[in-house]
């Protein structure tokens, strides 16, 4: 394998991560078949974890020594978690290490030394009890890389993707009461621009078309219903229209998921985080994938979490994994030919 690594980072090592990774390597270290190739990657995480899956581990000091390591081991940048691990079971102790392994990653990619992070799971109730204070890794990394040069509409968006569909998130991890107050202009219109040109960065697709979904049943109801399709959304859809972005009005967001109407955009401006996430999840939870749009670096994750309840029982799939090593790989492949 040739070319810079990806970089992994282990997430909680309570988690299905370790396995999904020690799953997920023998798949991608296969020469490329008839899917798209797929670069080698190190693990930033406790390497005895993986070892201790069975997985062959080779130790590295370097991201360029991944290469000619992927073929025959899991290339592994070793830095123990603090706390002995037990599968299900996380450990607020650890949570201190899983953030500094994320960091370790962004860093290597910032360096050059990487070409794009790919995330395993975290847990985040384990992670805030550690003292860490963002919500999830989007904001976590979009953090790490603010001084990054960046050229754009700076994200972070969080993009989940299956199949066909890319449904990218205005609100994440809010509650359903603060929509009224967070579904602004400014920020829906913010989002749209990051999707707008995430699309011709990171997916070479020249002339975006894109969807934006109502917030209220029946895209309001021509005001019955509630007003913000008429007294937001539809006035910052026109507005982004006049700024040259291909983008629909609100539309009702129970018919905006079918295979034809898919059909008809790129990417779906979602309003908040179950209105992409359970049609994604649905389409394919095991192949979905998490991607962050509009930062100076690539960054993917699988679309599940730390699945504590089958952790350390070998059940765990590694499919959305595989899928969002290959999304990095692809994404970084068409930053790179811009
Ligand atoms: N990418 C991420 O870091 C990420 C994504 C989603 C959730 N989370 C976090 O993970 C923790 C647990 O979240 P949750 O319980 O809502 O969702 P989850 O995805 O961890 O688990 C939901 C269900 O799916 C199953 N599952 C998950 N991954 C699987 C796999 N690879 N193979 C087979 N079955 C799998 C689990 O066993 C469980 O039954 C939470 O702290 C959440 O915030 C992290
Ligand atoms: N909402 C995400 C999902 O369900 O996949 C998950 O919480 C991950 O968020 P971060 O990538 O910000 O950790």
């Amino acid at each position: 394998m040739s070319g810079r690594p990806l970089i992994v980072t282990m997430g909680d090592p309570a988690g299905v991560g370790p396995e999904i990774i020690a799953k997920a390597w023998p798949i991608l270290a296969t020469p490329p078949g008839p899917l798209a190739p797929v670069t080698s990657f190190a693990v930033i995480g406790d390497g005895d974890v993986l070892a201790a899956l069975g997985a062959p581990v080779q130790q590295i000091f370097s991201p360029s020594e991944a290469a000619a390591v992927f073929s025959r081991a899991i290339p592994v940048l070793h830095h123990p978690a603090p706390a002995p691990v037990t599968p299900g079971q996380p450990d607020p102790r650890n949570a201190v290490a899983v953030a500094d392994w994320i960091e370790r990653t962004v860093d290597l990619v910032i360096s050059g030394e990487g070409s794009g992070v790919v995330t395993a799971p975290i847990a985040k109730a384990p992670m805030y009890a550690s003292g860490f204070r963002f919500p999830g890794h989007t904001e976590f990394i979009a953090e790490l890389t603010a001084d990054m040069p960046f050229s754009g509409t700076r994200g972070p968006v969080m993009m989940l993707t299956a199949k066909d569909l890319r449904a990218c998130l205005v609100t994440i991890h809010v509650a359903i009461d603060q929509l009224p107050e967070l579904v602004t202009a400014e920020r829906v219109m913010r989002v749209a621009r990051v999707v707008h040109e995430s699309m011709k960065r990171d997916f070479g697709i020249q002339a975006p078309r894109l969807a934006m979904a109502a917030l209220n049943p029946h895209a309001g109801e021509g005001g019955s219903i509630g007003l913000q399709e008429i007294e937001i959304l539809r006035p910052a859809a026109a507005s982004l229209r006049a700024e040259g972005l291909n983008i629909t009005d609100p539309l009702p967001a129970d018919t905006l998921f079918h295979d034809e109407a898919r059909a008809r955009y790129d990417a779906v401006v979602c309003l908040y985080h179950d209105q992409a996430l359970i049609p994604v999840k649905t389409l394919d939870f095991w192949g979905g994938v998490n991607a962050t749009l509009g930062l100076p670096i690539v960054r993917t994750s699988p679309d599940h979490g730390t699945g504590f309840d089958i952790a350390g029982k070998g059940v765990a799939r590694a499919d959305s994994f595989i899928a969002a090593v290959r999304l990095a790989s692809e994404m970084a492949a068409a930053r790179a030919t811009r």
